[in-house]
């Protein structure tokens, strides 16, 4: 069965290999699991709840419409909790649209969402109907999503797939096509421009990546081999984190506590500024992830 529902996932398999296989929970439309020829390439914590009591802490969470906490009072996201509301509501399944490559979509509205939580965006008053699209091709995974306003007068949102890679040790992944790019680092508080021709890490990592030409591909690099390209469509942002050791030890959903070096999140958005959709609008984006392939260099410097 290339799609098979449960009451809470849906599980696509490529038909040409069995091996190959997508999971997404319908709570929070986040996928918890790619298989590539029987290979994980997502990061879940073994602490993550997987029950709907809480967004889950790996995968591919969802953020709308407020990229992490909103600080300008005045605008109508402030009392929104962090990364907004729809990591943690439940999306409903609306079925497969092709047969190959295999694709699912799912939807959600303001119907779906906890009433209480709504109400923290503007009194409730916004319309809209989100539709992310998962597709499912041998070596590849794409998450698109479309937001519509069904209302009667324009929003502003944050759009991003917060997607957890993971690898096999960080202090050795290296992520490149990110030198000349402006970035916010969120532990220094500081703007600047990454001048590094390669990232590593080797403590907390928490940057905001700026409005970046879309031909630019960010790879995930080890020893020399790409383990995953990420292409985004639409998405001029992209926050690349990792927690290090403290920050996962104070968060409690993280675990085990060594896990950090297992993962890295690399993560397609458009946060930087806001999309502004008037009644009636849609907007697309998405994220094209790959396996493998030559190194690619795209600076402007080499
Ligand atoms: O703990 P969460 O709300 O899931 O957020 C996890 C992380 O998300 C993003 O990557 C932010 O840049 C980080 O600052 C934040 O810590």
């Amino acid at each position: 069965m290339p799609v098979e529902e449960t009451d809470t996932q849906v599980i696509v398999t490529l038909p040409s290999d069995p091996t190959t296989k997508v999971t997404i929970l319908k709570y929070g439309g986040t996928v918890i699991s790619w298989l590539n020829k029987g290979n994980e390439q997502l990061w879940v914590s073994e602490g993550a709840f997987l029950d709907g009591s809480k967004p889950v802490r790996g995968g591919i969470p969802l953020v709308f419409p407020i990229f992490g906490k909103q600080k300008d009072e005045s605008h109508p996201t402030y009392p929104l909790p962090q990364h907004g509301f729809v990591r943690n509501s439940t999306w409903e399944f609306l079925g497969q649209t092709t047969a190959n490559p295999p694709t699912v979509q799912f939807g959600l509205g303001p119907e779906q969402i906890n009433s209480d939580l709504l109400k923290l965006w503007d009194n409730g008053s916004n319309d809209f109907t989100l539709i992310l699209t998962v597709k499912l091709e041998a070596e590849k995974l794409t998450t698109e999503i479309e937001v519509e306003n069904t209302g009667s007068k324009k929003f502003e949102f944050n759009w991003l797939f917060h997607t957890y890679f993971k690898i096999p040790d960080i202090t050795d992944t290296l992520i490149n096509n990110l030198i000349d790019q402006k970035c916010y680092d969120q532990l220094l508080k500081e703007h600047y421009t990454e001048k590094s021709p390669i990232i590593s890490f080797h403590e907390e990592f928490d940057r905001i990546y700026q409005s970046i030409p879309l031909d630019k591909i960010f790879q995930i690099i080890e020893f020399g081999k790409v383990l995953i390209n990420v292409r985004r469509l639409n998405l001029p942002d992209a926050v690349v984190w990792n927690p290090w050791i403290k920050k996962s030890e104070a968060t409690a959903d993280f675990f085990p506590k060594t896990g950090y070096l297992n993962m890295v999140c690399v993560e397609p958005g458009n946060v930087s500024s806001f999309i502004n959709l008037n009644a009636g609008e849609k907007w697309k984006g998405g994220q094209e992830l790959s396996i493998g392939g030559e190194i690619k260099v795209q600076t402007n410097i080499y």
